[in-house]
């Protein structure tokens, strides 16, 4: 299968500080990848690097075969993300944040056109319509979440990031929203990124595991064979062990 999403050789130093060193990952169409890594590692910089928001030393990003440069506003519309803790605007209703991006540009879709879009991403997410006219601070984490990923799916993108989805949640709200992210990728045939400490949302939503050590892509494999794949930094990382390869700084 061809990949949806190919990088090749990414590196990236900030002065002398090297945090990517040459990451090698392709994710094919309608998978999700769970990235692990210990704080540090580079997950987010990788992330920042994809999106096009920091510019690679070196190294390419393909979508569908096509190398896509930084900051380029049409690449950024396919992609969907949905931020740690949220993130939404405070100021603006549930539904404005919602229909956030498909209230700008060219194309954009009226107030009702917005509101009716939101309310039916609400549902998606297992949201009533009453919420749509709340603001953020009135909704508990887990809605605030749900919220977070109706406006990911909002405007239907090929790629979604989800960064560290279920931090702050409780272990029932955890598992609500694992099983949204399967569902939302497989309505929309979408390719997830999925960055997480969270070992069980890793087997939850993962099709893919890479494990990032030392700014590279230490090991890459199915999910289901994290158990099993006998790579002692891998078997250190998912049983969550103090003494292993990986260094622990105290
Ligand atoms: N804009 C920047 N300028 C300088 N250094 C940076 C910048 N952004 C990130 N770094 C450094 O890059 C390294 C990797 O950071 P990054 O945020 O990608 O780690 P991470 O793997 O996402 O960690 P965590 O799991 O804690 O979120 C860190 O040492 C950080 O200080």
């Amino acid at each position: 299968m061809t990949a949806k999403l190919e990088l090749t050789g990414i590196t990236k130093s900030f002065g002398r500080k090297t945090v990517l060193r040459g990451v090698d990952l392709s994710i094919p169409e309608g998978q999700n990848l769970v990235i692990l890594g210990g704080s540090g590692s580079g997950k987010s910089v990788l992330l920042k690097c994809i999106l096009g928001l920091l510019r690679p030393d070196a190294g390419t990003v393909r979508i569908d075969g096509q190398e896509i440069g930084a900051r380029d506003d049409a690449v950024l519309s396919r992609f969907g993300m949905l931020f740690q803790g949220g993130a939404l605007f405070d100021s603006l209703t549930v539904w404005q944040n919602i229909s956030f991006r498909l209230r700008q540009g060219q194309n954009r879709l009226s107030r009702t056109e917005a509101r009716d879009l939101a309310i039916e991403k609400l549902r998606r997410v297992g949201l009533t319509p009453d919420v749509a006219d709340l603001l953020p601070a009135e909704l508990s984490g887990g809605m605030q979440k749900r919220v977070g990923l109706a406006r990911a799916i909002a405007a239907e993108p090929e790629i979604i990031f989800f960064d560290e989805p279920t931090t702050g949640l409780d272990p029932i709200m955890a598992g609500v929203i694992n099983d949204l992210i399967r569902e939302v990728i497989a309505d929309l045939g979408a390719t997830g990124i999925t960055i997480t400490h969270d070992m069980i949302s890793m087997r939850a939503v993962g099709d893919h595991v890479a494990l990032m050590l030392d700014g590279k892509v230490h090991w890459t494999g199915p999910a289901a064979e994290v158990d099993t794949c006998g790579d002692p930094h891998v078997t250190q990382f998912v049983s969550g062990s103090a003494s292993g390869p990986i260094a622990t700084v105290r």
